[in-house]
């Protein structure tokens, strides 16, 4: 029996293919994960140079894999650390259900409403040409936008809730964008697992 069938959501669009899980983690799984990651995860704050100024990145991030190894997006450049105990699990549980294997991990705090991820792609070539990308959430459910680049009328959004996973494949990154808005409302903090496939280049 498949414990998780009636929770699986599948979106079939152009160019686009994406699964949503709703229980991936159990209530009291995803509790405990999120106070452990909360505390235990060596949160960094990168700057983000944008034509030629430098902000703050708007949330938090860290980066973990088994092979000592570095992933550049925007113009930041992470270097990996390995997997803590707790993230090997996550990983586990996520690649028997995404079906496919990861070996890089990057993840997000988003500290409040005011933190945020822009409209973008996840389309390095150390991701390879298809990527897939399997994204956990745990904490507080934000709505995760994605728009095709050139349909115009293609423009849907996910919740992604507490315990959740979603994957993104297909050509999904490279003719979509997607991003996690600012919001005005109080909400408490959410903590965000992309579990990605590097290659060497
Ligand atoms: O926080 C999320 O759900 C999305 C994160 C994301 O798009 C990314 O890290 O590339
Ligand atoms: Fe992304």
């Amino acid at each position: 029996m498949n414990l998780f069938s009636e929770e699986k959501q599948e979106f079939h669009l152009p160019d686009a293919h994406l699964v949503y899980i709703k229980n991936c983690f159990s209530k009291s799984e995803s509790d405990m994960y999120f106070n452990t990651l909360l505390k235990n995860t060596n949160w960094q704050e990168d700057d983000i140079t944008v034509f030629g100024k430098t902000y703050k990145q708007p949330r938090l991030t860290a980066l973990y894999s088994n092979t000592d190894t570095s992933y550049s997006y925007s113009s930041i450049t992470m270097h990996s650390q390995p997997y803590p105990e707790e993230i090997s699990v996550i990983k586990q549980r996520v690649e028997v259900l995404a079906q496919h294997k990861f070996n890089t991990v990057l993840l997000n705090l988003y500290r409040n409403g005011n933190d945020s991820n822009g409209w973008h792609a996840d389309n390095e070539k150390k991701l390879g040409k298809q990527p897939i990308i399997a994204s956990v959430t745990f904490g507080e459910e934000r709505p995760f936008h994605f728009k095709h680049r050139t349909l115009k009328d293609q423009r849907h959004k996910v919740m992604l809730e507490h315990g959740s996973l979603l994957v993104m494949k297909g050509l999904m990154q490279k003719h979509w964008l997607h991003q996690i808005a600012k919001t005005k409302k109080d909400i408490g903090e959410r903590i965000n697992l992309t579990f990605r496939n590097l290659i060497s280049i």
